[in-house]
Parts: C-alpha cells; structure tokens; sequence
C-alpha cells in the first residue's frame, strides 16, 4: 500500500482513516467513509486496484469532477476512464469491461443503465471495489439529493462479492442510516472522521451591495491573484455574480463566471480555464459546488449568507484542499437573513420547511457569532471542542469584551415592551427616538426607553440583537414570511435580575461590525484590511528570495501544464512546489525524496525542474540543497534518473505501445540493467526476458539502439555469434527458433539468437560482431568454446516448433551471465544469515543489481542484513546502493526494511 502510495501520489504517508479504510476494502469489507472535503478520500478507492491489478468502479455525480479527476490520475501513471454522456471515445465502454482501467468512473445513470453482460464481463476480468462518491446525494434528508443515486442498489445483485464503498464529506446520523440501507451495505465498516479543516481559516465581515463595496472586494481579490492564487466568489444571485464578474474584469482581472443561466459549452469552458490556472477568480453561483477538485484554491470568498450551514460548509471546503493554509470570508448584510422565505418556498411540507428553516438560521447564528468560529461549525455537526480554535476572525482579533448589560438591558426590555411582535427594527427605531407613525399610533413614543438609545447607529444595536439572538437573550421566530423577536426566558431571567441587582455584568466580545460601526461610524471593512488575516505558516518561514523563487517555479508548472495540456495541480501540489523552493534540490534523486513527487513525475518532468531550480536559484543567490534530507547519493545511476528522460520526440509511442517504449527509454537513456527494469514499477516484476523482447522489439521499430551494450548485457559474443550464423545456415531457416536453439550449446539462450535476428536484419552484423569470429564486441567473461555437440534438450519441454520468437526464452538469463548473485542465491544466503547471526555468508560484492536481487527476494531486509550479506563491500557503499535504488522508486523503506516497489 504504502509502495503504491509514493509510487503513484507521491506521498510518505497516509492521513488518518486511509489506511484503514484501504485494508478493509482489500479484505473484501463495505465500508461507510465520511470524512472531511479534502481529507483525502479519493485514495482510499484509487489505492485498491494499483494493490490487487483489478478495476475499481466509482460511481461519482458529475462529469466534470470525473473529467478532472481522470486527467490528474492519468498524470500520475495511473490508467483511468470515465463513461458518461460526453465520452466521446466509443472503445472506453469496451476496453473497460475487459479491465483495461485501474480506476473507471461513471455517472449514476451510466451504471445503472450498463447492460449486465458489461457488469459480467467486467467481474471476469477483475474489479476490486465498486465507490460510491458523494454518497450523500442517495439520501433525501442530504443537501443534494439525485434519484438515480437511488436505484444504485440495482447493482448489488449483479455485483455480489465486490466491496462497496460510499464516502461522503457531510452526512448526518440519518443520512449515513439511508446511504446504508439504500445501498444495501453488509454490516460496514463506518468511519467518521473530524470535521475540523485545521488549516482554513474562517471569517465573517458585514458589506452593502454598493459599488464602493465591491471595489474594494476587487482590490482584494487583484492582491490574491497578483500572489497566483486561486479565488472563488460565491454570490447568491446570477446578478451579483454578474456585477462582482464585471468589476473584477474592468478592473483588468481575469475573472471566470459560472451560473446556471449559462449554456453548458460556456459553463465547461469557464470550469476548464479555472482549473487550468488560465483565470484565477471564478465568480459563481452555488452550481459551482460539487465538481470542483482543484486542490489549490486559496480563498473561498461567499457573498451574501449562504442558505444552510451545510452548504457553507461544503463550498468553504473547497478551499485549500491540498491542506496548505487558505482563507474562507463571508460577508453579508443584514438585509440577507430575510431570504428564509425564499428558501423555505422549496420545501414541499411543513417538515422540510423547518428544516431549511433551522439551517438558515443556524448560517445566520454563524455570521452573528463574536465567539470562536471554528468551535460553532463543529459543534453544528456534533463535534465538541473545548478550546477555541486561534485561526477565526474572532479568536485573532484583539479581544474587545465589554459590559454591555446596560444596552442588553435596554433592547430586551423595549423589546419587551413593544409586546414581542415585531422583528429588531421597530424596537430599535424606539430606542433611537423616531417618531414614525406606526411608533405613535402604538404609543411606542411613550415608553420609558424611548430615545435613550440614540448614541448606537441603528446598525450597532442590530448587531447586538445578534448577539442577543446567538446567545440565547432573544428568540426569533418565522410564521410564513414574518420574523418575530421576543425575549427568551433566558432574555427574562437576565431583566429581572438586572433590575434588583442594578447593573449585574453581561460582558460580550463586541463583533467586528459594532467595533467599526464605534470607530468609523460605518461597518465596511476596513481600507487595506485585505483578505489575508493571518501570515500562512509556510510564507513565514520563506525568505523573499524563497518565495520569488516558489512563484517562479510556479511559472515553469504553468507553461509545462500549458504545453501538455493538463491542470498545473495535476503535475504536482503546491505544497511540491513549495518544498522545491525551500529546499532546492540539485539532483533527481533529492527531488523524488520529497513529499508528493511520484515516479511519473521523475520521469517526465524531474529534469526540468532541476534545471529551473539551479538556473533560477542561481540568479537570485541561493544555495542548492538546503535541506535536511540526507547527503545525496552519488550512485551514477541515480544522478542519471534526473538528467535524462525526456519525452520521446518521434511517433513512436504509438506504434510501441507503453510498456516497450518504456523499456526502451530505461535502457538506452537511463542505462539500466534488464533486472531493474523488470521490477521498475511493478508490485508483480516481469521477467527479464520480456524486458530484453521488448527492447528488440523497440530496435524493429527504429529505437535507436547502442548493439555493443545490449551484446554484452546479453552475452552475445562474436564467437556466439558465429556459432548461431553456423546454426541457422544448417536448419536452412531463422523463421523458428527452436531448431536454431537445438543446434547450439546449452549457455546460447534465445536471447542471444533474437539479439542476433535483430541485428542481422538491420544489416549490422558485420559492423557488430566483424566479419570473423573474435573480435569485435568486448566480452566481460571467457567463453566456453561452443560446438554443436554441447547443445541440449534445453527448452523442448515446454516449447513446441511453432512458438513465435517473441515468446521463446531461456528461464534465467542473468544466471547464466555469470552475475554475482542470483535471482534465488541472495533468500538462501539471506536466511543463513538469519539463523546463524552475523556468519560470513563469504565476500559477495554489492552491485546494484546484486543489491536489487537480494532485496526482491526478501519480503523485507533491513540494511543491517544487506551489509552482512555484501561481506566485500563497505556497509556504506551498500547503504549509497540502496539508497540510489529508494530514490528511484525501485525499492521503498518500510519499518526500517527495505522492500520491492
Ligand atoms: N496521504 C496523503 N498525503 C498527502 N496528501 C494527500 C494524501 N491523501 C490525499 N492527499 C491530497 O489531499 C487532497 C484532497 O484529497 P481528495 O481529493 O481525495 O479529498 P476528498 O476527501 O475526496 O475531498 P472532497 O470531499 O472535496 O472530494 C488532494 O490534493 C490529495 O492529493
């Protein structure tokens, strides 16, 4: 797990609830995920089929969250599809029931409509989960309820002993009970994680829809995209989305729009260019919710209160999902709480009508709240905290408590007063003296606190009645499109004790509204007060330098995202970027040590970086590799994986297929030996055999090839090759090889003939082997002298006269090289070692293909074992080895043993 974890992710380590969730779906167990946005449940279904080599099936709601997260997979090596309405690829649905895919998403349509032969089809060839993502939509008490999420249990009966997984980031005790049995979960395993997203920071300022406000709104955000980071505006109405979008585009900021009146060519587009980094604000209404999987939006900005402290929840949550810190502000006006109405028009009974009810009211608490924001969300979903969180408005501001009784004192009673019926205008135009006619027509004008409000602006004691409301002093209420405010037992106990103790203490932190609304007299926010509250962490510890540099690699990601026409996230997370920046790797091999590099990006993009790195470190003066990574080694190999892949320039990846060309590349750019290669990103090593056919092969189709090398590495020598010249002269034909094979001696494999076959056919025998016997290719051991007369039974066994070339090989060819270890020597002298201690196990000198064979043959070896077993090399030369071979991902460490990838 861990091995696919870095080999594909890049990362070191599981966040909590993954591996868990993991092991149960490998032992074939449902399970009920609900944890946080961002917490990171994707890997828990994309691991299982890089472990098991079998298709897992996620069924997810929208295609564009699919499309996105079948591009940032493919980036990372991993074979992914979708099948929905706008695959336009008709051999998707194919390829993908013959489980061509690791991980295959699809629409909740899309799977219940597949015929069943797919599904059978698909089983033959091996699935290993079946995800339900966003598994709240099955469950009408959930935000986004969808039907067809619904009839998903069809799948069950096709689907018998595959493990279904539902995640979800929200869901109630009673949506988690309607996600099971709608889906018909077998005794799952649940998981529930915390909702607590540690690094967001949330905060809450007061705004008027004016134009003065919304400049203001704009210089903010040009500061965030100045920085190159990411912003979505959430806006309640398609006409504010429509208004902050034009300020923001006059204001010469590249600004994306996304409502639902628009066509879906143009809603897709403006999606495409925002996770693409082409435009880094997206203006939006809530249909900008669930499809969004960018990873390194920086600031989630709602403007206007949201409906329900869910769905605040859930669209904050798309900020700084890759973990790194980021910014949530809402601001609203007053005049927002009055849309209750609006919402409740949606519910179809009296019941739904008090939920949407209690959820607006509950988003309304939040924008009210002068306490610890973090601590009131997670309380709303029943997570109790004790300490106040220090990353809210309201734990970082300058704390500002204050005895406010006298005025509490003075609304609740004129509240009171005024009968309970009314909502916090009337009583507080009493308070501050009008004289309207509905106030004299009651006799309001009469009251004894009439007037004796007048130095709080009518928007100070609003704020108050807030406070009141969210502390429980006052009540409100809704009959159909009313609110009412009245005082709460709470609100009545506090007069009456406040009248016989005369001035007993209610002290309050003001909210930031009254204190602006004290100081300025108004309560937009402050001129320059921006949207950065709080120094991330990260920007703390980097010196300008640093960060001049972190926005310069962030450009060199952008122009290799353009050129390939991806996402820039999906090269690698900005927190990867980040540890470049500060730790300035000089060689490939630091670089894959840090979090979140994984192989493909080794081999596609590493070289790049490196060299930005050097170049740009260079110019502003600061020194390569400041890190507290351990020295770099100095294997050549090593060095070698940073220096060299690059993309192939020709059409050959076509023609070749991956896996050849891959070969192909390893060997004549990286210089790596068959036996690396065999085991080079593969929990299951293919044989050597197949590397070296897959290697000819490439030569076939015009790879450029070095014959002296592959001669030796195959041991072909000049005097091999004139004996199989003999051979093939006297079967009269080269079509089969296995007569060829009976006519030589046992050590010429039929590597060696198809080495030969190839370079005969590319008319180079001479010019490899001379024209004689001897000279020509230098050969690294004596050969035995070969005559027709050793040559054995080898090979008939199991190989008939027909077999292709391709597929005919000898079982062991590095053994038969002579190397220092083979592939089954290192267990056995391994276990000598284990049972009889430190025993010389004699003077076996460490190789890199000698160290990799011991390593591959034990299920886990530390490195004391491997220096032991390596008696005539120094303990640090075998530790260089092994380290040169963790860092290019061929083998990992694990509880201090070294393993396989
Ligand atoms: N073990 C890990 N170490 C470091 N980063 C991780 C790890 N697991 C996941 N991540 C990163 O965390 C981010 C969020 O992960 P993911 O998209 O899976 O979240 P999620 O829980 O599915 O969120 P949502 O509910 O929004 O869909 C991604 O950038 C992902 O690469």
């Amino acid at each position: 797990m861990e091995a696919a974890l870095k080999g594909y992710f890049g990362y070191s380590t599981f966040r909590p609830y993954q591996r868990e969730i993991i092991q149960k779906v490998l032992d074939g167990r449902d399970c009920l995920a609900v944890m946080a946005t961002g917490s990171g449940k994707s890997i828990c279904y994309q691991i299982p089929p890089l472990v098991t080599k079998k298709t897992a099936v996620v069924v997810s709601p929208l295609l564009s969250l699919m499309q996105d997260q079948v591009m940032s997979l493919k980036q990372k090596g991993v074979k992914s599809e979708y099948l929905g309405s706008t695959q336009m690829n008709s051999s998707v649905s194919n390829e993908a029931e013959k489980g061509a895919f690791d991980v295959l998403y699809m629409t909740p349509e899309k799977a219940i409509s597949l015929p069943s032969r797919f599904w059978s089809n698909l089983q033959a060839a091996g699935i290993c989960l079946l995800a339900v993502d966003e598994a709240h939509c099955i469950s009408e008490w959930g935000h986004d309820f969808r039907i067809e999420y619904k009839q998903l249990h069809s799948l069950r009966d096709l689907l018998v002993d595959v493990p279904f997984v539902a995640l979800t980031a929200t869901a109630t005790e009673r949506v988690r009970q309607d996600i099971s049995t709608s889906l018909v979960l077998r005794s799952p395993h649940v998981v529930v994680g915390s909702f607590d997203r540690h690094n967001l920071f949330y905060g809450v300022k007061t705004c008027n829809r004016s134009m003065s406000f919304v400049s203001e709104l704009v210089k903010d955000v040009s500061k965030k995209s100045a920085a190159g980071e990411s912003t979505i505006i959430y806006c309640t109405t398609i006409r504010d989305t429509e208004q902050v979008h034009e300020a923001l585009v006059t204001s010469g900021i590249k600004a994306g729009i996304y409502h639902g009146q628009m066509g879906s060519r143009a809603r897709e587009e403006s999606h495409r260019s925002f996770i693409r980094d082409e435009v880094l604000v997206m203006v939006a209404t809530i249909a900008f919710g669930m499809g969004i999987d960018k990873p390194d939006v920086r600031c989630v900005i709602h403007y206007g209160c949201p409906k329900s402290l869910e769905s605040y929840y859930q669209e904050s949550g798309r900020c700084g999902r890759d973990g790194l810190p980021s910014i949530c502000w809402l601001y609203y006006q007053r005049s927002d709480f009055t849309k209750a109405d609006f919402y409740c028009s949606e519910a179809k009974n009296g019941t739904q009508r008090k939920a949407i009810m209690d959820s607006f009211m509950a988003a309304q608490k939040y924008c009210l709240l002068a306490t610890c924001r973090r601590r009131f969300l997670l309380q709303y979903f029943g997570e109790e905290r004790n300490t106040d969180c220090g990353n809210c408005d309201n734990c970082t501001a300058v704390k500002n408590e204050r005895d406010l009784s006298k005025e509490a004192f003075l609304l609740l009673s004129c509240i009171k007063s005024c009968g309970g019926r009314w909502g916090l205008n009337l009583p507080i135009d009493v308070l501050r003296g009008s004289r309207a006619k509905k106030i004299v027509d009651k006799n309001y004008d009469k009251l004894q606190m009439h007037g004796r409000g007048k130095d709080y602006s009518s928007n100070w004691w609003k704020a108050l009645g807030g406070l009141l409301i969210a502390y429980d002093y006052l009540k409100e209420t809704v009959h159909d499109t009313f609110r009412f405010v009245s005082v709460s037992p709470k609100g009545v106990k506090f007069l009456s004790t406040a009248d016989k103790m005369d001035g007993a203490p209610l002290v309050f932190q003001l909210t930031a509204e009254m204190i602006e609304l004290e100081e300025h007299g108004s309560s937009h926010h402050k001129e320059g007060g921006g949207l950065n509250p709080v120094p991330t962490l990260e920007a703390e510890k980097f010196s300008e330098d640093e960060s001049k540099l972190y926005q310069m690699l962030l450009n060199v990601r952008m122009k290799l995202a353009q050129d390939i026409g991806t996402a820039p996230y999906a090269i690698c997370g900005d927190q990867t970027i980040r540890n470049f920046a500060k730790m300035r790797p000089s060689t490939g091999a630091r670089l894959a040590n840090i979090d979140g590099v994984n192989q493909h990006f080794i081999s596609r993009f590493s070289n790049i970086f490196i060299q930005n790195i050097a170049q740009l470190s260079k110019e502003l003066n600061l020194p390569l590799d400041n890190s507290p990574l351990p020295a770099p080694p100095t294997n050549p190999a090593v060095e070698n994986i940073a220096g060299l892949p690059k993309p192939l320039q020709n059409n050959l990846p076509g023609i070749l297929g991956d896996a050849k060309l891959t070969a192909w590349e390893l060997w004549h750019k990286q210089e790596y030996s068959f036996l690396k290669i065999a085991y080079f990103r593969r929990a299951v090593p293919i044989k050597e055999q197949t590397v070296i056919a897959y290697i000819l092969d490439a030569a076939r189709e015009g790879c450029e090839m070095d014959w002296s090398r592959f001669c030796r590495e195959v041991g072909l020598t000049p005097d091999i090759a004139t004996a199989i010249r003999l051979a093939i002269s006297k079967v009269g034909s080269h079509d089969k090889l296995k007569p060829i094979k009976e006519e030589l001696p046992e050590n010429v494999t039929y590597e060696m003939i198809k080495t030969f076959l190839t370079i005969e056919g590319h008319g180079l025998s001479e010019q490899v082997f001379g024209s004689g016997t001897a000279d020509g290719v230098p050969s690294r051991r004596a050969e035995p002298p070969i005559s027709s007369s050793h040559a054995s039974e080898a090979g008939r066994d199991d190989m008939g006269d027909g077999v292709p070339a391709a597929e005919a090989s000898d079982a062991n060819p590095s053994a038969k090289r002579g190397q220092n270890v083979s592939a089954e020597e290192p267990a056995t002298k391994l276990q000598r070692i284990d049972e009889h201690g430190a025993e010389s196990t004699g003077t076996a000198t460490a190789t890199e293909e000698s160290v990799l064979a011991l390593v591959a043959s034990c299920n886990g070896v530390s490195l004391e074992d491997v220096a032991k077993h390596f008696k005539g090399s120094k303990r640090e030369s075998v530790l260089e080895i092994l380290e040169g071979l963790e860092s290019e991902f061929t083998i990992y460490k694990k509880n201090g043993n070294y393993m396989i990838l």
